[in-house]
């Protein structure tokens, strides 16, 4: 039996529209993100359980997990032995952490694992990413290669092998608040600009450029002074009830940045200090949260996708 755990993660980081993300991993030790477990069985089969199994669509072939399966039996591995694939769907649908990124994560590790096929790390990444555009209605690598290689990711498809590791500073706390609803990945896409101006491109680049360029140099500081989102969370925050109000408050509690996790609703904060962390998480579930939300104080996690 093979059983792949898959973490939670921050699409954009703030500073890197679609090219930029982070997987998380809170600091009680919580496992923040979806599990699969893949077992020989005589026919190939299907559960999809978990605390949001119930927000999924009943049809199995309309869960990214199955379709994964499919997808991986008919064009990968045809001669691989039945499977039982169970799908613990622990991560809230349309929630701004990479939850379709993490189950498609977790089922083709898991897939690959068991029928241990010789597909190169480049290959599976990009399996995984056709997989995740079906769900978010556009193709990007920010949930995805954080989720499976863990860390701080610069990811896309003009970057060797996808994906470059960024540092970060060890002592940073990510706090990371869910409010309880759902805001979907590809309509909070499709409320942004089709075209950005010349301005607003160079901008970007030079932003996101010295962005990574400060973290590779350990100049930590510098690097969380030019940290914001001006390509998709002006366009956002109004999608997201309590969002501008948290952003204008929580630097007051120790937070230096506030920004939109993904596409939202989930908001993340990056502290220095565990005690800004804490006064954040505390004023989050205060003000923030609904009774279906969740806050977690946060590390990066480094290990990404692995087998329990
Ligand atoms: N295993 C799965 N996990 C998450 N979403 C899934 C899964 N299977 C199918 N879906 C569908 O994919 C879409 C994911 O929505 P999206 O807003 O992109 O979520 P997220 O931002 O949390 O990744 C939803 O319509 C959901 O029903
Ligand atoms: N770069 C994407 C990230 C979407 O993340 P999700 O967790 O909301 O699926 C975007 O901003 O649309």
């Amino acid at each position: 039996m093979i059983e792949v755990y898959a973490p939670a993660s921050i699409g954009n980081f703030a500073v890197g529209f679609d090219a930029l993300g982070a997987a998380l991993a809170p600091i009680d030790g919580t496992l923040l993100g979806d599990v699969v477990t893949v077992t020989a069985s005589k026919s190939d089969e299907f559960i999809c359980s978990g605390d949001y199994a119930h927000k999924l669509p009943s049809d199995a072939s309309e869960n990214l997990a199955y379709q994964c399966l499919v997808h991986f039996r008919e064009h990968v591995a045809p001669t691989m032995a039945s499977v039982k694939l169970e799908l613990k769907k622990n991560l809230p649908i349309g929630s701004g952490l990479g939850s379709s990124a993490c189950s498609v994560v977790a089922a083709f590790a898991a897939l690959n694992l068991f029928a241990g096929t010789e597909l190169s790390q480049m290959q599976l990444i990009e399996l995984m990413a056709d997989f995740e555009a079906i769900a978010s209605g556009g193709r990007h690598y920010d949930n995805i290669t954080p989720c499976y290689l863990g860390g701080l990711q610069l990811t896309g498809d003009l970057i060797p092998n996808k994906s470059i590791a960024l540092p970060v500073d060890e002592s940073w706390y990510y706090v990371a608040a869910f409010p309880g609803f759902s805001l979907n990945t590809a309509k909070a896409r499709s409320v942004l600009p089709k075209q950005l101006s010349m301005h607003a491109s160079v901008e970007f680049a030079q932003r996101l450029s010295a962005f990574s360029a400060l973290l590779l140099t350990n100049r930590f500081d510098e690097a969380l002074a030019i940290m914001s989102d001006e390509i998709a969370e002006p366009h956002r925050a109004s999608l997201i009830n309590g969002f501008s109000e948290a952003k204008a408050t929580l630097p007051e509690f120790g937070a230096e940045i506030v920004s939109i996790s993904g596409a939202g609703p989930t908001l993340f904060t990056v502290c220095k200090t565990l005690t800004a962390a804490q006064q954040c998480a505390q004023w989050l579930e205060q003000n923030y949260i609904n009774e279906q939300g969740f806050c977690h104080i946060c590390k990066l996690d480094n290990a990404g996708t692995r087998q329990l």
